[in-house]
């Protein structure tokens, strides 16, 4: 098996788009960090990513859009209003987007709705879907986070856009660990914690974990990116040449929806994300917790930490992928190893450094006492 991308055409917007050409952006700049440089509040913040941390389609831009803010974005609470306010708004606030959880559409059809199935070579085993990014605007403006990005020229915006719309490049280190480290995900309740696109999750149920959760900051990247990648990557093995068959459809449906029922999607701030399950009646905690590429700002690290705590299991461990450092922002894995640390709760055990490009570190964190 191998990787998929899932594109949406739609011939009138095709005529329109213009791929960033990284004249004022950093986004597809080869020497560029690929994120965050937030236009308001003295931010400037930059952090360090390369070129493969962009998607291949990479974020596109629409040349009809001027800056893209739009007065429709009012689903964030705290952060209605238009854009420049919103981000001043932010920073003197804490961000608490209210967490919610994401039904799956009965019609699975329609969420693979004008997407282009394309594989990605590679050897984890997964197939992903993934949709432009410039549809999600036209088609679902409710939290505007793409022309928030392109008219911040940034991959991520605290509090607004926290980056899920693209794959980060830690997300494949952490893949291929799975397989070199034959991670075993059987039986497993997971969480895939600032998912993004959801290959983290979506391995760990393929590898038949028996329950796989699915969060990430923004409701549209949980709609758009998330929930569309785990329907398409779901293979059947009864799945014939013809695709268009009535009844192989209709396998492809209830075999699908077997799936489904092991994942859920949640949106929304890590605390109010762990509040919300942990308000449940019944609420057994995570095994396993993923997570790539979460801890670039060190403003978070203390709600991530207090999300770990609160919902691993004594016995669980978290599979944490991150760049040494993320210039600008500040975060990076030693000022995290050093925050854990003087917790005192969690020990840290490094389980690889991947040293091309911009430095990696895959670490496992466990309970220092479990017991
Ligand atoms: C840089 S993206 C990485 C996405 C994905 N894990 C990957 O590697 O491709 C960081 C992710 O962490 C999540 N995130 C960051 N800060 C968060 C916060 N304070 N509350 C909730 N989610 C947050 C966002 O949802 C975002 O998808």
């Amino acid at each position: 098996m191998a990787f998929q991308f899932n594109f949406s055409i739609e011939e009138d917007l095709e005529n329109k788009l213009t791929p960033l050409g990284g004249e004022n952006l950093t986004l597809d700049s080869p020497k560029e960090p690929s994120f965050s440089k937030s236009q308001k509040g003295n931010r400037d913040k930059k952090l360090s990513a390369d070129l493969s941390d962009v998607l291949p389609y990479g974020l596109w831009e629409c040349s009809s859009q001027g800056n893209g803010t739009s007065s429709e974005d009012t689903e964030d609470p705290l952060c209605a209003a238009d854009c420049s306010s919103e981000l001043e708004a932010c920073e003197k606030q804490p961000f608490l987007k209210v967490a919610k959880e994401h039904v799956m559409p009965k019609d699975l059809n329609q969420i693979l709705e004008n997407k282009v199935i394309e594989m990605l070579p590679g050897p984890q085993h997964v197939n992903i879907a993934v949709v432009k990014t410039i549809l999600l605007k036209e088609k679902f403006p409710g939290e505007n986070i793409v022309s928030k990005s392109f008219s911040s020229h940034s991959d991520l915006i605290p509090g607004v856009y926290e980056g899920g719309l693209k794959i980060w490049e830690c997300t494949f280190d952490l893949l291929t660990y799975f397989t070199k480290a034959k991670v075993k995900f059987s039986g497993q309740k997971v969480l895939d914690l600032g998912c993004g696109s959801g290959l983290l999750g979506i391995t760990a149920s393929k590898g038949g974990a028996r329950e796989v959760h699915f969060q990430d900051y923004n409701s549209l990247v949980i709609d758009e990116v998330t929930l569309p990648n785990v329907v398409a990557n779901f293979p059947l093995q009864d799945e014939g040449t013809d695709e268009n068959e009535p009844d192989r459809k209709r396998q492809r449906k209830s075999k699908v929806a077997q799936e489904l029922c092991k994942c859920r999607f949640f949106s929304g701030e890590w605390s109010e994300f762990y509040k919300r399950v942990l308000s449940e009646k019944v609420f057994v905690k995570y095994d396993l917790i993923l997570t790539s590429e979460t801890i670039y700002n060190p403003d978070y690290y203390s709600t991530l930490h207090e999300t770990f705590l609160r919902l691993l299991s004594r016995n669980g461990r978290v599979l944490l992928a991150s760049k040494a450092h993320y210039f600008g922002v500040g975060g990076g894995i030693h000022l995290f190893q050093k925050f854990i640390e003087e917790r005192d709760v969690f020990e840290t055990k490094t389980l690889e450094i991947i040293d091309e490009g911009l430095k990696r570190f895959l670490i496992e964190m466990t309970f220092k006492y479990p017991s």
